[in-house]
């Protein structure tokens, strides 16, 4: 059996990356799911499963996004005694990463080489709107394309006009509802996976990622929540991630269901996530102006003329503060870290 790679998304520029590696007893593949120590990981002679070289845990000690994760391209080897290792993840085009807690500023790795971010927020219970600003604020960071679907459409009586009041909150991204029982919107879903793409789904426990990849894969390849909870917010039952190839080419990604996000990293996610307060603070007198008392402040004006709603402006002010404290704490902790080296050397 040949699995052609190109089928999932291998291109010139992870094959550049891996000329440098290439040997007889090397071979390129894909991660479907990571696990402690050991990732199934599919290659041009199908599936199997490769654990991590002690280079990888090395590099991986210092920094924990450096672990291979669902979607890495990689390079296994094959041992004389037929054990495959996996010894380098190739270079990233795209990273989803959130932070791990709100004391530390070192990232959890969700997904790998996506084209595009799924945020699936359900429709029932009622969209949360912050949810789905930051999630989106993440998509956007990840540097692959973002998208809102809108999960369980059969429960409301008009998901397009709950699609046409979030396309508030996303600014240049398609809203897409959803749902499996009747089909509305899978097949347009479907084609973000085409042509050897992936999709990552992005949103909370319970949000029916899991039963979308289902859905697209034609066969319960996922585990699905069977228990609800009467609020609707369901358990944490997506433990690992899994990169789902698809019939027809292409593959669906699964991230775990998320609870807290605590997660930007740069200001760039947000301003792409709030493209119409960035623009018009790009139209404000001064260039550093805090949108507060400052004279000639665009952002003020919007506000006042109905244009921007006070509750989206709040929105962003509260994200602004997290990046800021965010930022603050890596500088203190590369600073430290430039310290102790100093020190030792
Ligand atoms: N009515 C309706 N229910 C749905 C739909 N999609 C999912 N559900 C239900 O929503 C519940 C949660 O779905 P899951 O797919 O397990 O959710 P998840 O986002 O994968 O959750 P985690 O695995 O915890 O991250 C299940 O009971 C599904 O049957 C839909 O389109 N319509
Ligand atoms: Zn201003």
């Amino acid at each position: 059996m040949s699995y052609d790679l190109s089928r999932l998304g291998w291109d010139e520029f992870f094959a550049s990356a891996y000329g440098h590696f290439d040997r007889s007893d090397a071979a390129p593949a894909r991660v479907l799911r990571a696990d402690r120590g050991v990732c199934t990981v599919l290659g041009e002679a199908g599936v199997t499963r490769a654990s991590l070289s002690g280079s990888v845990l090395l590099s991986a000690a210092h920094d924990p996004v450096k672990l291979p994760c669902a979607g890495d391209w990689v390079v296994t080897r094959r041992w004389p005694d037929r054990r495959i290792t996996l010894e380098a993840v190739l270079p990233r085009r795209t990273a989803l990463i959130r932070r791990t807690s709100d004391k530390d500023s070192t990232g959890q790795l969700l997904a790998a080489n996506m084209d595009t971010v799924a945020v699936v927020e359900p429709i029932h219970p009622e969209p949360d709107d912050a949810r789905v600003e930051r999630l989106l604020a993440l998509a956007w960071e990840s540097g692959a394309q973002p998208l809102l679907i809108l999960s369980k459409s059969d429960t409301s009586s008009d998901p397009e006009a709950v699609a046409r009041q979030l396309a508030e909150l996303a600014p240049g991204i398609p809203v897409v509802p959803v749902s499996v029982r009747g089909t509305q919107g899978v097949e347009q879903i479907r084609a973000y996976a085409e042509g050897g793409r992936t999709l990552a789904l992005l949103g909370r426990s319970g949000a029916g990622k899991s039963t979308l990849v289902n859905a697209l894969a034609g066969a319960a390849v996922m585990p699905v929540q069977a228990i609800r909870d009467a609020d609707g917010k369901g358990r944490h039952t997506t433990a690992y991630r899994n990169l789902v190839p698809l019939p027809g080419g292409g593959a669906v990604l699964d991230t775990p269901g998320i609870r807290g996000v605590g997660l930007l990293d740069t200001a760039e996610g947000l301003d792409r996530a709030f493209a119409d307060i960035a623009e018009l603070a790009a139209h404000c007198r001064f260039g550093d102006c805090r949108h507060g008392a400052e004279p000639g402040c665009a952002v003020a004006a919007a506000l006042a003329n109905g244009s921007l709603s006070p509750r989206r402006l709040a929105s962003w002010r509260k994200l602004w503060h997290e990046v800021e404290i965010q930022t603050a704490r890596q500088q203190a902790r590369q600073a430290g870290a430039a310290g102790h080296r100093r020190r030792r050397g």
